[in-house]
């Protein structure tokens, strides 16, 4: 079945029933390696996995990792340019969940990233991102612990799908002629708006079956946390991209509205209802101007959409929404995007679950890791129906690579998440502990060392992981 791979021969495959993976005692795992610091990162991550597991079930549980091959190593053994090869895709299909270092992928020309390449292979639509602060990891922010998110970030489709042409491509060339000559001037919203001769193209697709099947997973997590973190921030440009990102949030809201109708609550009825609340007199229209402000300089058109917003809202759900019941809901909210950045910053209590498109997740997620300790610290998984695989949200790091300094806490972190999703919370806890325990104790790789007050000297990779165990 293998070409050049050989699997456990103990070990049993965890299979998916109803998306949920079922998981045996003594799993297969494939683990992927990754390029450049993946060969510092892997090495101390599995110790502190097998620690933790033997720690936890005392031998009764056990993983049994398989090494299969990408990126530089899989060209090694596999030939030239064979970057993502057969095997490891076979390995993946056959056990299910996988768990992999960073992958390099050439700016401009050169291979596509074998990274989005797996993800959009085995359909891992929710590419899960939790920011959250571990007490006494150095941050650059002043209140780092306010901040407690989970980025959901469409995994598949937007720019990711990869569909654009090179400046002066023949086919890209041709399609610059017939959006300028047929297309565009067949859309009078478009005007005399012409594509510069001299353009590369990109495509953005954002279709409506991903991004409610994003937001629906979204909304399922938020339903599992505690009542004050049941919010679910919907995060678009949709002001300048409507049809794209601006359906993203049109198909969010009108799946929290359908899907989960009894679960949940949109900010503006929330706004609606609570007006109500307060005045229970108060006429459709003064409700309409509390919830638009510049409601009275609107167009009578206008006016009277926001009217029949209200009425709706009122005769839908005031009955099971109103006199307070959404307080209980989970929160549906949108921002936009820009704004979200300075948001996670100046506001980070006020959000819980962020729900975007797939470029906006991967800024957010640095930027959201940044807040609460860096790169080194932060972890994710990307999901499916039939398979997951978990991975950092950060890559390979060259500049670092093989010099045994790199912080494995954002893979070793990504296992944890591994753990959880297996349903093996104590080996999952027993490592979250330890990561604290070593970080109270200031053993901690380069960079929190940089950032700790007073300084504290750095330990290597591999000495964290051991720092970690040991404070199991
Ligand atoms: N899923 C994946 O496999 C991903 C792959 N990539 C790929 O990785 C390659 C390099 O990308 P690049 O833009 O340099 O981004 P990286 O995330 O690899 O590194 C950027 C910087 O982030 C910090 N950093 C990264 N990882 C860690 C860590 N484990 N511990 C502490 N600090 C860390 C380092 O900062 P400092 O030096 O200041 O300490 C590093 O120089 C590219 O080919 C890119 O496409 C990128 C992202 C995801
Ligand atoms: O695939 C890559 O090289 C980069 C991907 C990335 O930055 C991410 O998924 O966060
Ligand atoms: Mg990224």
């Amino acid at each position: 079945m293998y070409e050049k791979i050989i699997p456990p021969t103990e070990g049993s495959r965890i299979t998916f029933e109803n998306g949920e993976p079922q998981v045996p005692d003594n799993p297969i795992i494939p683990f992927i390696r990754g390029d450049g610091t993946g060969v510092d990162i892997w090495p101390a991550a599995q110790k502190v996995f097998d620690a933790a597991v033997a720690k936890a079930y005392g031998g009764q549980r056990q993983i049994v990792w398989f090494k299969v091959y990408a990126g530089d190593e899989a060209c090694e053994l596999y030939g030239t340019y064979q970057y993502l090869p057969e095997d490891t895709l076979a390995a993946i299909r056959e056990y299910g969940v996988a768990i992999k270092g960073p992958l390099t992928t050439p700016v401009g020309g050169g291979i596509r990233s074998l990274n989005v390449a797996l993800r959009q292979i085995f359909d891992l639509y929710a590419c899960i991102r939790p920011c959250k602060y571990y007490a006494g990891t150095p941050s650059p922010h002043k209140t780092p612990e306010k901040l407690d998110v989970i980025i959901y970030r469409e995994n598949t489709e937007d720019i990711y799908l990869g569909i654009e042409w090179k400046q002066g491509s023949e086919v890209g060339d041709r399609l610059i002629k017939i959006l300028n000559e047929d297309l565009i001037p067949a859309t009078p919203e478009h005007g005399k708006k012409r594509i510069p001769l001299d353009s590369g193209i990109g495509i953005k697709p954002i279709s409506k079956t991903g991004s409610q099947r994003l937001v629906r997973r979204a909304i399922r997590h938020a339903l599992r946390l505690p009542k004050n973190k049941q919010m679910v921030t919907l995060v678009h440009k949709g002001n300048i991209m409507k049809y794209t990102e601006g359906a993203f949030r049109d198909w969010g809201y009108e799946l929290a509205t359908s899907e989960f109708r009894a679960e949940c609550i949109t900010e503006r009825e929330s706004w609606i209802l609570g007006n109500k609340e307060k005045n229970p007199d108060l006429s459709i229209e003064d409700n309409a101007r509390m919830i638009d402000p510049g409601y009275d300089a609107l167009t009578a058109e206008k006016k009277a959409q926001i009217c029949d917003e209200v009425q709706s809202v009122l005769d839908a759900i005031w009955d099971t929404h109103g006199s307070g019941q959404w307080k209980d809901k989970i929160m549906v909210n949108d921002r936009i995007a820009d704004s979200i950045f300075q948001q996670i910053q100046t506001r980070p209590d006020e959000y819980s679950i962020l729900a975007t498109m797939n470029l906006n997740g991967d800024y957010l997620s640095d930027a959201a890791a940044a807040v609460v300790g860096g790169l080194g610290m932060g972890p994710g998984a990307n999901i499916g129906d039939s398979a997951a695989i978990f991975e950092a949200t950060h890559g390979t790091a060259p500049k670092h690579a093989g010099l045994d300094r790199i912080n494995p806490g954002s893979v070793i972190l990504s296992g944890v998440m591994m753990l959880e999703y297996m349903g093996w919370q104590e080996a999952a806890d027993l490592i979250k502990k330890g990561i604290g325990g070593a970080i109270s104790a200031g053993e901690v790789t380069y960079d929190l060392a940089r950032l700790m007050e007073p300084p504290v000297e750095p330990l290597k990779c591999s000495e964290f992981a051991d720092a970690i165990i040991r404070h199991f």
